[in-house]
């Protein structure tokens, strides 16, 4: 009999938040390697703050978008880029790089900036560019840290339609394992395997993406529930989400 899979991380019953200030209580969840994980919720739900949890466990195996970008907006695109793998090279390296960039790592960020569209833009300070263009540059650091996974806190949130798609398609390229904040409920339920839902403070949903609908996730919102008929979903009821009423037992927990 095949040993069961172990988990990335495995949090059972806790609570997060900042300071005095609890956020998310009794959270019960597991990450698995070669899973990607939609993170759902209402603004202020708690989404960073799990994201910041998974990190703190994670370590070094995860990639970070953070969702305000982090980046320098007087250093160019390169150098912004370049900063994903400031701790691997040595403090005389990353100098000399800042006056002169080194040829080996001028080409890697090149064809990352390539792909992501920003060719033409690496010496270009990050202060002039659109917010688009700087999410962009956000996701080509997070990428070049080369890490087994990735945590993005809304790293498509300043993009068309067309470009998410193309980036969350980058970004599953180079890493089969990660946690994605977003608000776009129909790319949770078309990129990712799983999705994670909060809401009142609580992980209300934890299911594989198959198994949810839009009403599903519709539920996460306390807006949806006075949508006009048009939007709203016609089975949806009014009531409060519960863990009865939420696929959470289908969570693989
Ligand atoms: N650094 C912090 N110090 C104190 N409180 C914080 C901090 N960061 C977030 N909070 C609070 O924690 C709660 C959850 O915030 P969080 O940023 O995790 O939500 P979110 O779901 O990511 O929201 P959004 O979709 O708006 O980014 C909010 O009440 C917020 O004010």
């Amino acid at each position: 009999m095949s040993e069961p899979r172990a988990p990335l991380v495995a949090l059972d019953d806790v609570d997060l938040g900042h300071g005095e200030q609890r956020v998310l209580t009794g959270l019960r969840l597991r990450l698995y390697r070669g899973e990607r994980v939609a993170l759902l919720g209402p603004s202020g739900a708690g989404k960073s703050t799990l994201l910041a949890a998974l990190r703190a466990r994670l370590g070094e195996a995860a990639a970070w978008c953070p969702q305000h970008h982090g980046l320098v907006p007087g250093l160019a695109v390169y150098h912004n880029v370049y900063m994903g793998r400031l701790a691997e090279r040595s403090a005389l390296a990353n100098l000399w790089n800042l006056v002169r960039p080194l040829r080996r790592p001028w080409d890697e960020v090149a064809e990352l900036c390539e792909r992501l569209g920003l060719a033409g833009l690496m010496r270009r300070p990050v202060g002039s560019l659109s917010g688009g263009q700087r999410q962009r540059t956000a996701i080509a650091r997070a990428l070049y840290q080369e890490r087994e996974i990735f945590l993005g806190d809304e790293p498509v949130a300043s993009v068309d339609p067309h470009q998410a798609l193309r980036l969350l398609a980058l970004i599953e390229a180079r890493h089969a394992t990660g946690v994605v904040a977003l608000h776009q409920r129909e790319l949770a339920l078309s990129r990712f395997d799983r999705v994670w839902g909060l809401r009142d403070g609580r992980l209300v949903i934890d299911a594989p993406a198959e198994a949810l609908s839009l009403a599903d996730l519709d539920a996460l919102y306390p807006d949806a529930e006075t949508a006009s008929p048009d939007t709203a979903p016609r089975d949806a009821e009014p009531a409060e989400p519960s863990p009865a009423t939420l696929p959470c037992s289908r969570g693989r927990a």
